[in-house]
């Protein structure tokens, strides 16, 4: 088996997010068949969300034992728990609302308005994935990490150039002044997604096509933070034609 990075590329946004919702669910049944639990780190943004949406849509959506399935979140914008734009809400309304899945089960970060810091939050959400972890980790085993790419080759809330990229030592981090609103957010770290078994990245549109050009072409993750993104077994890029525009050749897998 190759830890290779692999690029899919899907004729438009709609049939990506049909086929990632198909493939996580499958996944995810293979998963749960072999453990007693499947742990899942949720992305925001337009293709993650779509991608929810899509599994929600499925026909075959509760083939999944959704008892068993963990929710966390790559990322979360500093926001009040009612506002629209954030991760969590986004990825509820798109599914977890619609689904068997315990409460308990969901790993939402905090609010802006649950009264505490951004700093205490990110502390606090480090302590929860601590506390979910085998013995001795900094955090559970992720089966499957969906991460969106921004423009700017932002993954979860690591832009480039700013400290969160180059965290090592925390599983969380607080960001401050984000280049994309809201400015402050609250990101798992470059080491705590790339603990993950499967890193699933879901993007469409031709603004993001230079970013995932520069990542695969080799670029630096303090450049591009996508660049330094890597699962333990897989690394998959789910993509449509107009992302794909500048990714080499050689990286691009059949078409299926
Ligand atoms: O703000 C965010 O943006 C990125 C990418 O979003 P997109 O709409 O350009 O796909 C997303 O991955 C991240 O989770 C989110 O907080």
């Amino acid at each position: 088996m190759t830890n290779e990075r692999r690029v899919l590329v899907h004729a438009d946004k709609q049939s990506l997010a049909g086929s990632v919702a198909a493939r996580f669910i499958t996944k995810t049944v293979d998963i749960l068949d072999e453990n007693d639990v499947a742990t899942v780190v949720l992305t925001g943004g337009s293709v993650g969300i779509g991608v929810l949406e899509a599994i929600n849509a499925s026909a075959a959506r509760d083939t999944i034992d959704w008892k068993r399935v963990q929710f966390w979140w790559g990322d979360e914008r500093w926001l009040p728990r009612g506002d629209s734009e954030r991760n969590e809400g986004q990825a509820r309304s798109a599914l977890l609302d619609h689904i068997a899945v315990p409460p308990g089960n969901i790993h939402a970060f905090a609010a802006s308005d649950d009264g505490v810091s951004l700093e205490d939050a990110a502390t606090a959400y480090a302590t929860e994935l601590a506390a979910a972890a085998p013995d001795g980790d900094d955090y559970p085993r992720f089966d499957i990490t969906f991460l969106g790419v921004g423009p700017d080759g932002h993954i979860a809330s690591l832009f480039p150039h700013m400290n969160g990229i180059r965290e090592t030592e925390s599983s969380v981090v607080a960001v401050h002044n984000s280049p994309k609103p809201p400015p402050e957010r609250l990101s798992l770290t470059r080491p705590a997604l790339n603990s993950s078994e499967r890193v699933w990245l879901v993007l469409a549109g031709a603004d993001k096509a230079s970013a995932l050009g520069l990542a695969l072409a080799g670029a630096s993750r303090d450049e591009v933070p996508v660049a330094g993104i890597k699962g333990r077994r897989r690394t998959v890029f789910f993509v449509d034609k107009t992302a794909a525009a500048e990714v080499p050749s050689n990286l691009i897998a059949p078409s299926y």
